[in-house]
């Protein structure tokens, strides 16, 4: 008898709808093209040419979205066909933070403990907890967790729990066993006490109980600083020595701070995770490893049964590289007035993806198998030291002394000098988005992956709650898509001739995105300006050229929302979306190309910039009321600002033209144009006119918006 099935992939519904409209579409999307070439030819100017290569990139981007649609599916898993005898792969989690204040160390405390206490034999995992930020407070807060943990775990497991992230859990109407208030005020007294070393910025004596805690935090010399220190490397929990309160085995938990030198470019999120996985081999070389962020918590201890469905099924084919779950955020206001919940980029367009080769990496909620990132699946490389390959298996207990020995100089900041870290081993270097780029060689090598999406969401992390901490995540994305897209192997060369070619037009999809600021833009500023001028640069409403223009912009919106809503999504959180598809085109794609100029030319700039998981009360209340946060004088309010202005004059002007001369059918397509910018501004206008709290645009702004929109504007009386 067939053993039973551990999973299933089936076909999503809209196959056949979506690639039917893929043809309709497209015939629209030529017929424009063409009419915009004859126009061209007829009178070369400005404007037409403007127009023309606006619409040739939203067809671009349109014609190559569709690699996502053309055959999305679904991933069903049985880990109850997972049988008792099953052995079961030993697994090394990773965790990275950067820094305590952007990540609270209560956030990283959080999502440890979650992951510990996951259904999975604890004897075969590891944790290690990657500390960027070098911080004594995070590592303190470690400390307290592994304590914790002893009763936290038994707790979870005496109880079958399903929430096991404790602040989760304490945080929902939970239910009542004999233990829980003891375990509640020990979770409680923790989190006091780990808070308070934050607050104070360091660790007081009384904390440090014992010598070896002692001898570690001694480490923190004066010269000690976050970009200038030596590794730091503690075995807080082992596996065969700890043991929870009721004699169970504890997971081992490392943690890591790995050497840094303010000489030496440490590669950002990519070279702490080249850290790990060196670190990981000489530990403990497990063959799975599961990369989280810190904020990414487990909200379900059955994950990894799900993703072993993939990795422990013989019968299939043994090149998976690596399950994906979703990226799913919680603490979204109602209506998520910043779209940071990228449905599209983390649940719809991953299971497009999963059709045609498989789900890029989205950085966390990702199992790999650990020689994935040694090479192709028949082409194995092994890196300088064979002790730290794939194959390699450790004897010797973690805490013996060459194990850790090993394992401090494969942390050091200059191990990595003319190896192959980074560039055929590990987390690929050489851009900010790290995890795509590192996704997308594994797939080129010929590795699968593949996209498992539970009805509960496997991991729960935080988004943006500010404007500005989102604008400033877009635009770290869109400066790592460009480095991409200059890359020697990206997907235009390589991708299209190794990758199924709707694989290769997904990732070129993506790494177009900074080129969305293009069309937008124009979009947003010049058929208003034109229409302030009276000027009509669209076909007028009884030519038949207008109902293609109106095809080609509602049947791409109505695809769009179904998708969304069939997504689970809401109409007010579509329409969000929408609004920050616009705001990120003008505003953050187009810095981020600034920036990458200013980088590619040798000029400093942020860096990887870590988003900030936490706000003050003020920020966190009108972003649970869904008020726009504005609040610091940042330049790149300014296209948003001068847009939202541009468009409200140039609609009343417009309609003050028909109404007083005529002329509705030669600017219908402009009026509607600034209608909608009108409409999709409304939350700028408040913020500039109408609010007083310290979230509102700040009048630097607003005054150099008049002054910009008032030129601009002049400017346009010039030309048209
Ligand atoms: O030098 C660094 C910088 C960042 N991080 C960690 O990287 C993670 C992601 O950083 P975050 O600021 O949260 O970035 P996001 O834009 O929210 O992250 C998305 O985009 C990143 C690539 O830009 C991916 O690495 C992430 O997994 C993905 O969630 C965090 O855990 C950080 O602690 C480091 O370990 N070292
Ligand atoms: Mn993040």
């Amino acid at each position: 008898m067939a053993a039973a099935p551990l999973h299933k992939r089936l076909a999503l519904p809209r196959t056949w709808p979506n690639r039917a409209f893929f043809l309709v579409y497209s015939g629209a999307i030529f017929s424009l093209l063409y009419h915009h070439s004859l126009t061209l030819l007829r009178s070369p100017n400005a404007v037409s040419l403007s127009l023309f290569v606006a619409d040739l990139i939203f067809a671009f981007m349109w014609v190559t979205y569709q690699g996502f649609r053309m055959a999305p599916v679904r991933r069903d898993v049985y880990p109850q066909n997972l049988t008792k005898e099953t052995s079961f792969p030993a697994m090394d989690v990773f965790i990275c933070t950067a820094d305590p204040y952007k990540e609270p160390p209560m956030r990283v405390v959080n999502t440890a403990l979650s992951v510990m206490a996951y259904d999975y034999p604890t004897e075969k995992m590891s944790l290690y907890v990657s500390d960027d930020g070098g911080s004594q407070l995070t590592l303190f807060a470690i400390m307290e967790a592994s304590k914790f943990a002893a009763h936290w775990l038994a707790y979870c497991k005496k109880n079958a729990l399903v929430d096991r992230c404790p602040e989760a859990y304490f945080a929902t109407d939970h239910a009542w066993f004999p233990e829980t208030a003891e375990v509640k005020n020990m979770y409680e007294s923790m989190k006091m006490r780990v808070e308070k070393v934050v607050e104070r910025g360091s660790v007081p004596s009384e904390y440090i109980t014992d010598e070896q805690q002692h001898q570690t935090f001694s480490k923190w010399t004066a010269g000690f600083t976050n970009q200038d220190h030596p590794t730091v490397l503690q075995v807080l929990l082992e596996s065969g020595k700890d043991k929870d309160i009721k004699g169970q085995p504890m997971p081992n938990l490392i943690y890591i701070a790995r050497e840094k030198s303010s000489t030496t470019h440490h590669n950002f999120k990519a070279g702490a995770l080249n850290v790990l996985i060196r670190v990981s081999a000489a530990m403990t070389n497990s063959p799975i490893i599961l990369t989280l962020d810190c904020d990414m918590y487990s909200n379900d201890p059955q994950t990894p049964l799900r993703a072993m469905c993939f990795h422990l099924d013989t019968s299939a084919d043994s090149k998976v590289a690596y399950v994906q779950f979703p990226q799913i955020f919680h603490g979204l206001n109602k209506h998520d007035i910043y779209c940071g919940e990228f449905k599209y980029i983390f649940q719809i367009n991953p299971a497009g993806m999963d059709g045609v080769g498989g789900p890029p990496h989205v950085g966390t909620g990702c199992f790999f198998r650990r020689r994935a990132l040694f090479g192709g699946p028949t082409s194995l490389v092994v890196p300088e030291n064979p002790k730290l390959g794939p194959d390699h298996r450790v004897t010797g207990p973690i805490q013996s002394k060459e194990v850790l020995s090993l394992a401090h100089q494969v942390a050091g900041c200059n191990f990595e000098a003319k190896t192959v870290w980074g560039y055929k081993v590990g987390y690929r270097y050489g851009t900010y988005i790290e995890d795509f780029y590192s996704g997308f060689r594994l797939q080129c090598e010929g590795w699968i992956s593949i996209f498992c999406q539970p009805k509960r969401p496997a991991f729960l992390g935080d988004a943006p709650m500010t404007l500005i901490d989102l604008l400033i995540q877009t635009k770290r994305w869109s400066m790592g898509l460009l480095a991409m897209n200059f890359s020697k192997d990206n997907p235009m060369t390589l991708g299209l001739r190794v990758l199924n070619p709707f694989l290769a037009f997904c990732y070129i999809h993506y790494i177009f995105w900074p080129i969305w600021a293009i069309p937008i833009t124009i979009y947003a500023f010049l058929p208003q300006l034109a229409l302030l001028n009276s000027h009509s640069i669209f076909p007028k409403v009884s030519d038949p050229w207008c109902y293609m223009y109106v095809f080609l912009f509602f049947g791409a919106y109505a695809q769009d929302f179904l998708e969304f809503v069939l997504a689970g999504g809401t109409i007010r959180r579509w329409w969000n979306c929408q609004r920050m598809w616009i705001i990120r085109g003008i505003s953050s794609f187009a810095f981020g190309f600034g920036e990458f100029v200013l980088e590619a030319a040798g000029l400093p700039t942020s860096g990887f910039n870590v988003t900030n998981k936490v706000v003050d009360a003020d920020k966190g209340k009108r972003y649970e009321q869904g008020i726009f946060d504005f609040g610091v004088a940042s330049p790149m309010y300014l296209p948003l600002t001068m847009g939202a202005l541009i468009n409200l004059i140039a609609l009343v002007r417009g309609i003050c033209q028909v109404y007083f001369n005529g002329g509705f059918e030669d600017l219908f397509l402009q009026l509607f144009l600034a209608g909608f910018g009108v409409i999709n501004s409304l939350p700028v206008f408040e913020a500039m006119a109408l609010r007083t709290d310290y979230g509102k645009i700040p009048v630097t702004i607003t005054l150099a918006t008049l002054v910009l929109a008032s030129g601009l504007c002049y400017a346009s009386s010039l030309v048209f």
